[in-house]
């Protein structure tokens, strides 16, 4: 684990991005050959629902990332009024337990991807984002989001108790006290409210402001050394995926969660 995590960023300053372009069925990452700034666009029509397939395809997305020079990555969705419906409830209707196994697997990898890259992200976010899509965008470091669309860790609205690294990611960008009142009441925020919260970091008229918005973070960090950032980056977040990734508990969780998916 240690290795990989001080490897990275020195092999990434030895690789060139220009003219890079690659298209999968479901996610399709661009790098701007000016700019150096990769742009990691989910597509996957109506609503974006993170299936197993999706997930591993944006895992490997921000993992190919890591190894070309770039200056930050954006997440963002290819639908006009959706960043993302969150998990597909179609995963969670009576999965085989294989499927169930391999589904959460690539949740939690996608989501330790995106929370520990080595260079900047931004989820420029130009529609709804419930639970799941809330998800993806607080692994990333700076959000931006579209005006008047929601947002927010709606679990328990559902039914469903949102596992400790949802909780954690929350609580990693706005208050304790914040998160306890939006997850109990499973609270959806609209753009504004989740700004006034800190929630999401700017606000955008629509997608091509978002995006702006999105590049601009990125000079934040023309003058700082990328290990140093990426090392200070490890050390304010480090400790919540090592719980996330290793803990009993959360061995027992997912236990518990598969096998409720799979009675249900
Ligand atoms: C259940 C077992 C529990 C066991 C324990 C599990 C523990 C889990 C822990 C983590 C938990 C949850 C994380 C999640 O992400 S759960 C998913 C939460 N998502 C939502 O609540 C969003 C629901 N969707 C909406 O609010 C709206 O659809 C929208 C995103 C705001 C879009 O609205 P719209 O009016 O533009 O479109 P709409 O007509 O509603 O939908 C279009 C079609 O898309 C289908 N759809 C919507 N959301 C999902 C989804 N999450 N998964 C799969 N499919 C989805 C919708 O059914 C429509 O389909 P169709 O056109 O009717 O066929």
């Amino acid at each position: 684990m240690a290795s990989k995590i001080f490897v990275r960023p020195i092999s990434i300053a030895f690789n060139a991005f220009r003219n890079y372009s690659s298209s999968s069925k479901l996610v399709d990452v661009s790098i701007n050959d000016k700019t150096g700034i990769a742009t990691v666009t989910m597509q996957r029509p109506p609503v974006n629902s993170l299936n197993y397939e999706l997930l591993i395809e944006l895992n490997g997305a921000f993992q190919d990332l890591g190894s070309k020079k770039i200056k930050g990555a954006i997440l963002t969705s290819s639908l006009k009024t959706i960043f993302s419906a969150g998990l597909d409830i179609l995963e969670m209707y009576k999965p085989k337990p294989e499927r169930a196994n391999a589904f959460w697997t690539s949740l939690q990898d996608t989501w330790i991807t995106i929370f520990n890259t080595p260079y900047p992200t931004v989820a420029a976010i130009n529609g709804h984002s419930p639970a799941g899509g809330c998800l993806l965008s607080l692994a990333c470091e700076y959000r931006v989001m579209v005006n008047n669309y929601t947002i927010g860790l709606n679990e328990t609205k559902l039914g469903i108790v949102a596992p400790f690294w949802f909780v954690a990611s929350m609580k990693n960008t706005i208050s304790n006290r914040e998160s306890e009142l939006a997850l109990t009441s499973g609270r959806l925020y609209k753009t504004d409210e989740a700004f006034k919260v800190g929630l999401v970091d700017e606000t955008a008229e629509n997608k091509e402001d978002a995006l702006a918005k999105a590049e601009k973070f990125f000079s934040r960090f023309d003058a700082v050394n990328p290990i140093a950032r990426f090392l200070t980056k490890q050390e304010l977040r480090g400790k919540i995926v090592k719980v996330g990734r290793k803990t009993f508990i959360y061995k027992i969780f997912r236990k518990f969660q598969i096998c409720m998916m799979t009675r249900i």
